[in-house]
């Protein structure tokens, strides 16, 4: 429809409806014809939105507005003054940037929402119907509040986006994913490897031989899917070529491995052999995780606990330095953290060996940290390090030769399980003494105890003790689940920790699904904004139901203050959005720009202009 249409106006009996067809100067443009009623109080308004206009229209009046016009929404009243010195702070200008003041739906009222700071349209005034929907618990409690006692538009921007730990780790991790090599590196690398590309180099060194699998020439690499466009870490054993007599079984244990899911297992997807690199490698493709940070480089790295001058036992650096010297510039790290690493690793440890396989792999090199790194404090359990064990099913392959067909594979998994309940003893211990040597030396484990001891409760002394007394010679086994009852009730807390964790992570995330909903609105909006012609039509986004929304565009965006200044308010754009979405009852006041057009319209009405807009333009 039309509404600027005169022809629309019929003569003959009122509609059952107010008039919203009048100009600025508050006379209706169809004057006697017009079908609809007439309020008297209407030149009253209009004299609202604009000082210089005569407001003697005695014979053309309109329902009464004043009462929203002076900046209420959903039938209250905060009776904002034209002039916008008693305003609240937060509905003042320069508030674009900081965040926003009123998201959110308009309770219905059948009065215009008037924006008090247009002098077109009279001054915004902030109501507390103006929240953000997904702030519903944040303030929905102050839904009977005036804008004068909102808080702050500081403490409210939280409300509106999800909190900035995770959106600065979000972003710093797209970042990292999407760096490409220097030229340099670039060129030591094929540019396709199997349906790989785009290679970039996880490590300095390309050529460095493993501490961990053997001194086996070894290289990481982040690398994109061609056919998927996802980023996968390529783990490349240099100049090897498999047994292919035991093919089979190595291929069985692969295809385990593959299958095995576990939250603290880096997913292996993919095994194969290339010769891109000019040799025979054998490729192992995971999951990448962006921005990880290898257990070893993040707590062991620096100078106080580990030396420059380090030689390996086992993946472990040994220092140089005598061990009493160590431990004085030592900073132990919390128990609870400690704990919260036990439960990580003893739950990955549980689903390989469950599945009849073994990690092999268990040192401070082959753990890596994939988020919650910046956190060591024990107050912020919700911030703990998330740990991956990575490289598994990588000694099934390099060893997978006649020392394994020699052997039932049946002992030969319970003998690498019990080597892996030793290794996760070591590591316990190196974290419990802070200290990367102190797993090294078999003579030195019982003075780490003794200092465990002194520092820690004896649950954790126990547990690592139990760990490191296995004896291959002695004939018991031990098995991970038996130091479950060690780790008691704090399981318990770790799994409430997750699940705070999982509670603010949903919430966040349907903050972002309402901005992804804005988003999408405001995508619509701009393809029938200015479109230049639709169906040999030049005027289509300039007349009918176009119009109304080019008027609306105006109303969200275009706006200015008494003085001439734009009026930049976030809320006020995304909470008008927001009530296009629901097709709001409540009505707004739409101006043209030479301010001779004035209508008053309903966000219900301006959604199926919106719709029928849309649907034009997919036709
Ligand atoms: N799945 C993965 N996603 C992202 N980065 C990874 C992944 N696996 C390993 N990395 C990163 O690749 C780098 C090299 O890993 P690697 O396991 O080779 O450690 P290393 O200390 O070089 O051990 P090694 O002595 O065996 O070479 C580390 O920075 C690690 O964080």
């Amino acid at each position: 429809m039309d509404l600027t249409n005169p022809m629309n106006a019929l003569n003959g009996a009122k509609k059952n409806s107010i008039c919203r067809y009048f100009a600025s100067d508050g006379i209706c443009f169809y004057g006697s014809d017009c079908q609809f009623w007439h309020n008297n109080n209407t030149h009253h308004q209009n004299s609202h939105h604009n000082n210089n206009h005569n407001n003697n229209h005695s014979q053309h009046s309109h329902r009464p507005l004043n009462t929203s016009m002076s900046g209420s929404v959903g039938g209250q009243t905060s009776g904002a003054p034209t002039d916008g010195q008693h305003l609240p702070q937060e509905s003042r200008l320069s508030t674009y940037m900081n965040g926003t003041n009123n998201y959110g739906y308009g309770t219905d009222s059948s009065l215009p929402a008037m924006d008090s700071q247009n002098p077109r349209t009279g001054r915004k005034a902030i109501t507390s119907s103006n929240t953000h929907p997904s702030s519903g618990s944040a303030i929905g409690g102050q839904q009977q509040q005036t804008a004068q006692s909102l808080p702050p538009m500081a403490s409210l921007a939280p409300n509106y986006f999800m909190t900035d730990a995770i959106r600065q780790e979000l972003i710093r991790k797209l970042n990292v994913s999407q760096e490409m090599p220097s030229n340099e590196m670039y060129l030591e690398l094929p540019q396709v490897v199997d349906v790989y590309q785009d290679l970039v180099p996880l490590e300095p060194s390309l050529v460095s031989p493993s501490t961990t699998f053997n001194d086996m020439t070894c290289s990481v690499m982040r690398a994109t899917n061609s056919k998927t466009g996802q980023h996968y870490c390529l783990r490349r054993l240099h100049s090897f070529q498999p047994n292919s007599s035991n093919a089979k079984q190595m291929i069985a244990s692969i295809e385990s491995w593959k299958k095995l899911f576990h939250s603290n297992v880096v997913q292996l997807r993919q095994v194969f052999t290339t010769k891109a690199f000019g040799d025979n490698s054998l490729i192992f493709v995971y999951d990448y995780h962006s921005m990880a940070n290898t257990l070893m480089s993040h707590y062991f790295s620096n100078s106080s606990n580990t030396s420059s001058s380090s030689n390996s036992m086992n993946g472990y650096s040994t220092s140089s330095r005598p061990y009493s010297q160590q431990q004085s510039q030592r900073k132990l790290l919390p128990e609870p953290l400690i704990w919260n690493f036990i439960i990580q690793i003893s739950s990955a440890l549980r689903a390989i060996h469950s599945s009849g396989l073994s990690c092999r792999a268990l040192d401070p090199t082959k753990i890596i940290i994939t988020s919650g790194s910046c956190s060591t404090s024990a107050n912020n359990s919700q911030e703990y390090p998330r740990l991956r064990l990575s490289g598994c099913g990588v000694f099934d392959v390099l060893t997978n030769d006649s020392f394994l067909t020699t052997n039932n594979p049946k002992v030969l998994a319970q003998h690498f399980q019990q080597e892996d309940l030793l290794a996760f003893g070591k590591l316990c211990l190196v974290l419990s003494t802070n200290n990367i040597s102190s797993a090294a030396q078999r003579d030195s484990w019982q003075t780490s105890l003794e200092l465990i001891s002194r520092s820690y409760s004896p649950d954790l002394r126990s547990l690592i003790y139990y760990l490191l007394s296995y004896n291959s010679n002695s004939g018991t086994t031990h098995t991970i689940n038996d130091i479950m009852p060690m780790i008691g009730a704090r399981f318990y807390t770790q799994l409430d920790s997750l699940y705070q964790r999982d509670d603010s992570l949903l919430e966040d995330l349907s903050k972002e699904l309402d901005n992804g909903r804005v988003l999408r609105l405001l995508i619509k909006l701009g393809t029938i904004n200015e479109r230049p012609e639709l169906q040999l039509d030049p005027n289509w986004s300039e007349t009918g139901d176009r119009y109304l929304l080019k008027l609306f565009r105006d109303y969200l965006f275009h706006q200015f203050t008494d003085d001439g200044r734009p009026w930049l308010d976030l809320g006020h754009i995304v909470s008008n959005l927001n009530k296009l979405d629901v097709g709001s009852p409540e009505k707004i006041c739409l101006v043209s720009r030479d301010e001779q057009n004035i209508l008053i319209v309903s966000f219900a009405e301006l959604k199926r202009c919106f719709e029928s807009s849309l649907n034009e333009l997919m036709i």
